[in-house]
């Protein structure tokens, strides 16, 4: 029996989700599709889906069974509670929410509804590599991490919809998530450098240099780039006591011509994670099919948004901004270091 989804926002991400779950994936159908932009969403409805004009609609309707939210971020908080208010399964793009007070809110009904429906769409964590990367560093030879370099970098972002807030609070999202996972620690606090402004971000500001402070010790480099105009390069690098552990590039076909000799880096995110969004939609339709949800929990969300609000404080203050936590819910894990503090 196929799991019978509903996709609210049918813009980049969410018609490729779509295209994943029609055309790569099995056990699942999209039955419905929502967007405040109805021709869009009537546009790449997949044949005999519903489209809704309101989400809450979609959302409540009998025939859906779970669902998969690709709007913008400002909208996530309430069509989150209203998915949790129906205890059906949801999976969300990042981020998660964009304010502390929302994903507190998104916790705390989850804890109230007493079993785990959410998972963020943190899908670095889903990669073949990251996880290669994550046994190495948790097996015994390297002794305890130290540092981690961590490099994102867009091409370009949309123009006019990618705000100037943005290279803190939706993107810098991946690299705070997939820190805290790695190095299984929590971010006690943030700093944030500006070099040389880049003629090619125009309105934009960047890039950003970012310093994530970890309960451990341990210290975190992030470079933000979103205007770096060559292509989407992520790259990870953990400084280990006794050795260093890395992402690999990308496999590519060498090529040898006149200009020497060269492989393509992936154009953006699309082509860069195909397989990380594939496996993670895999892992969260066998969850959404038990009644729950897997990976990056609503508390993961939660750090995330506690880690952008810090950066965009100390972008103002030039100085270092803490991050507190409140108190873990068993229901999300074993207690953080910070609910000890
Ligand atoms: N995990 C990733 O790598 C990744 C990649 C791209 C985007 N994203 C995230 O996915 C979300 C969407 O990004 P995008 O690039 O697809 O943006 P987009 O602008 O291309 O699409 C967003 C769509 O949501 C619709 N929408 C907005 N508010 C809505 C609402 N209240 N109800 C219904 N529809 C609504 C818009 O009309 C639009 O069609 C963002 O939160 C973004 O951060 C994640
Ligand atoms: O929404 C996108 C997406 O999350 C990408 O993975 C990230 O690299 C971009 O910077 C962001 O704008």
């Amino acid at each position: 029996m196929s799991l019978k989804v509903g996709v609210i926002g049918t813009g980049m991400i969410g018609q490729d989700h779509i295209r994943r779950l029609t055309k790569v994936l099995s056990g699942v159908e999209v039955v419905a599709v929502s967007d405040i932009d109805e021709a869009r969403a009537a546009e790449v409805a997949p044949a005999g889906a519903q489209v809704f004009a309101s989400d809450k609609d979609l959302i409540r309707c009998d025939a859906v069974e779970a669902i998969v939210i690709c709007s913008w971020g400002a909208a996530h908080e309430e069509q989150l509670l209203e998915c949790l208010a129906v205890g059906k399964p949801v999976f969300r793009e990042k981020p998660m929410v964009t304010s502390e007070a929302a994903a507190l809110k998104v916790i705390e009904a989850e804890v109230t509804f007493d079993r785990r429906l959410v998972q963020v769409g943190f899908m670095r964590r889903f990669e073949a590599d990251y996880r290669r990367l994550k046994a190495v560093i948790d097996g015994a030879t390297l002794g305890a991490p130290l540092m981690y370099h961590s490099v994102h970098r867009n091409a370009s972002v949309p123009e006019g919809l990618y705000t100037s807030e943005m290279p803190l609070n939706d993107t810098l999202v991946h690299d705070a998530d997939i820190a805290r996972w790695l190095l299984s620690d929590e971010i006690t606090g943030v700093e944030v450098r500006l070099p040389r402004r880049s003629q090619q971000g125009g309105e934009l500001r960047d890039p950003h240099f970012v310093l994530l402070h970890m309960a451990s010790g341990a210290l975190v480099d992030v470079e933000i780039s979103v205007s770096i105009t060559y292509d989407y390069d992520i790259l990870g690098e953990v400084s280990c006591e006794a050795g260093i552990a890395a992402l690999p590039h990308r496999p590519a076909t060498v090529v040898t011509d006149g200009h020497g000799i060269r492989q393509a880096i992936p154009e953006d995110w699309r082509e860069r994670f195909i397989e990380a969004y594939d496996q993670e939609f895999r892992e969260w339709i066998a969850a959404a099919g038990e009644g729950t949800a897997t990976g990056p929990s609503a508390w993961d969300g939660y750090a995330a948004t506690l880690t952008a609000d810090a950066a965009l404080r100390a972008a103002a203050s030039g100085g270092l901004e803490r991050i507190k936590m409140v108190e873990k819910p068993a229901l999300h894990g074993a207690p953080s270091a910070l609910a000890a503090e």
